[in-house]
């Protein structure tokens, strides 16, 4: 089981001494959604060039045109890559075939989509490399999680790795890690602690030995 860490609310240099403070305890440096509309996919270019140790996923949440947005992140140094999964099938195969081609992966990420069970089992066949179920911060806002989505994906999911992102903190770690997901997605959980670094250094720790 492996962690990443979603930066959301930071500019470039933000993103860097965020890292700086927590990259020892992290698998993978998210540039989240809200970064690359402010700074666009030069945060990718510069995040992975400062850390190129690390996995950098660009969360462009591709909803068209599959292909030429994933090859624009690719160029840019992105090791994962995100589509949504209420895209076209036609969208969600072109990432994949374009991610195959420069050695990159594909993460879905099953936001709003309502039968959980049902698409992520025709993604699944798609070959992308991770399906991610999330509640994203409007659901935060209204007390909903993705605890329930997660047990349901691993009913069906046989080939990709999933994952859970969306709220997840310390307290409900256990509850998250004892899904099984094969990757840990924080956020808030890790750049809204007083210790950073500790926060980080303590979801790594429990993911690991939930490995
Ligand atoms: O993709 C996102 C929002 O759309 C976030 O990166 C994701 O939800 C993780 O952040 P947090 O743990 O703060 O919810």
């Amino acid at each position: 089981m492996e962690l990443q860490l979603a930066l959301d609310l930071v500019d470039i240099p933000g993103a860097k001494q965020v890292v700086e403070e927590v990259g020892a305890h992290i698998d993978i440096i998210e540039i989240g959604t809200p970064v690359v509309i402010n700074e666009g996919l030069r945060a990718v270019k510069e995040i992975k060039a400062a850390f190129p140790h690390l996995r950098v996923l660009a969360d462009l949440k591709i909803m068209d045109a599959g292909a030429y947005e994933v090859m624009k992140a690719a160029e840019a140094g992105a090791d994962i890559i995100t589509v949504l999964g209420a895209s076209d099938d036609a969208t969600i195969k072109g990432a994949v075939a374009e991610a195959g081609k420069h050695g990159k992966k594909i993460m879905v990420d099953m936001i709003n989509v309502k039968d959980i069970a049902g698409r992520a089992q025709e993604i699944d066949a798609l070959g992308v490399d991770y399906i991610c179920v999330h509640s994203g911060y409007d659901h935060q806002a209204e007390g909903k999680n993705s605890f329930a989505d997660l047990a349901a994906i691993k009913q069906v999911v046989k080939r990709a790795k999933t994952a859970i992102a969306g709220g997840i903190k310390l307290a409900t770690l256990p509850e998250v890690i004892a899904a099984q997901p094969d990757l840990v997605i924080v956020g808030g959980g890790i750049t809204g602690a007083e210790d950073q670094a500790a926060a980080a250094a303590e979801m790594k720790r429990l993911v690991g030995a939930g490995a």
